[in-house]
């Protein structure tokens, strides 16, 4: 018993044009060979041919040779320059024994085969049969190829998605959401790897801690969305005047750490301080923010490295804020 969503198959069928001017051939045509699998389709002149050629796709075409007006040499030839119908395969029917001339203009037209009339029914139908079968042979690889062809492009746009979620997945395991820099997580990962890599060693290495003054107060005065658009404002004023290397990220709420490979002190505080001195007012909004800077000594460990940095950053806030403190100097 089959499954009760098992569709049951379809016969597939070969469409066979026959073309000639005789009804009563047409019709006895068409009850020898019209059977489960084969329909022959019939048509009375060439003009009335070409229309079936365009709305069919036939498997076969039977061509009466010696029609009124178009006969069927010139329907072939017309059949030949058609890139639809080029390819069918062509039966001449004649009454006429072959003669060279005929039979040659006939094969240079493409025909297959040459049939004389009376044409015995049993050679029409074998005959009939084998390219019945072919064709359906071929429309069937065809129609494999175009399944096969599906099946792979829905892999490929499958795998093209798959690979577009994965990359979003691992960014935003990455950047920080609200302001589109490296999260946390990200930036400590970056501290690290610059303080390992042998060739950021042999230059100084300088890190800045950047906190927002009073932001508590903008949360308070202007709403919390307000306070969000400054995060960004402020994210946006450090990313301009960063250079080739250097990174800033979020360590959280409106704490930020800034790595500075190939800086030393001086140049960290010089470029802080412009930093620090041309930070515009959001929407009229003037803020301020405080960082502590510290310079890696060789083989000192980050969290040493963040937490001098951190002590700085305390410096410049108990300074009165809107201040840039390293280790040893204040900037204001
Ligand atoms: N809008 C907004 N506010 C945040 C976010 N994360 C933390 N905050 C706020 O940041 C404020 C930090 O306040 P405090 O730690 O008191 O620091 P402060 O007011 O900046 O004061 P100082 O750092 O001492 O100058 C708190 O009100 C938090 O709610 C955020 O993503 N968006």
């Amino acid at each position: 018993m089959s499954a009760p969503d098992q569709q049951p198959a379809v016969q597939e069928t070969a469409k066979v044009l026959h073309v000639d001017d005789h009804a009563d051939t047409l019709i006895a045509t068409k009850s020898l060979l019209d059977r489960p699998g084969i329909e022959v389709i019939s048509a009375g002149s060439a003009k009335a041919a070409l229309e079936l050629l365009r709305l069919h796709d036939f498997a076969l075409a039977l061509l009466d040779v010696h029609m009124p007006g178009q006969g069927g040499f010139e329907l072939a030839e017309a059949m030949r320059e058609d890139e639809r119908t080029r390819e069918i395969p062509i039966i001449f029917l004649t009454g006429l024994p072959g003669d060279a001339d005929r039979t040659f203009r006939g094969y240079e037209a493409g025909a297959v085969d040459f049939l004389l009339k009376p044409v015995q029914p049993l050679v029409l139908e074998s005959k009939v049969s084998v390219f019945a079968a072919l064709y359906l042979q071929r429309k069937s690889l065809r129609d494999q190829k175009a399944d096969l062809e599906r099946l792979l492009r829905d892999k490929q746009q499958m795998a093209a998605e798959l690979e577009r979620v994965h990359e979003q997945a691992v960014k935003a395991a990455f950047t920080d959401e609200l302001t589109g820099v490296p999260n946390r997580r990200h930036i400590l990962q970056l501290a690290q790897s610059t303080l390992d890599d042998p060739r950021k060693q042999s230059q100084p290495i300088s890190m800045a801690v950047l906190d927002l003054d009073h932001f508590k107060n903008i949360n308070d005065t202007h709403g919390h969305a307000f306070g969000d658009a400054v995060l960004r404002h402020f994210c946006d004023h450090v990313l301009a005047h960063l250079r080739a290397g250097q990174a800033l990220g979020r360590l959280g709420g409106e704490e930020f750490l800034l790595l500075l490979p190939g800086t030393g002190l001086d140049d960290a505080c010089t470029a802080m301080e412009r930093v620090r001195r041309t930070l515009e007012p959001h929407e009229g909004v003037p803020f301020t923010f405080s960082a502590g800077i510290a310079q890696a000594r060789p083989d000192e460990s980050l969290s040493s490295v963040l937490d001098r940095a951190d002590v700085a950053l305390y410096r410049a806030k108990g300074l009165g804020r809107d201040c840039i403190a390293s280790d040893w100097a204040e900037l204001r």
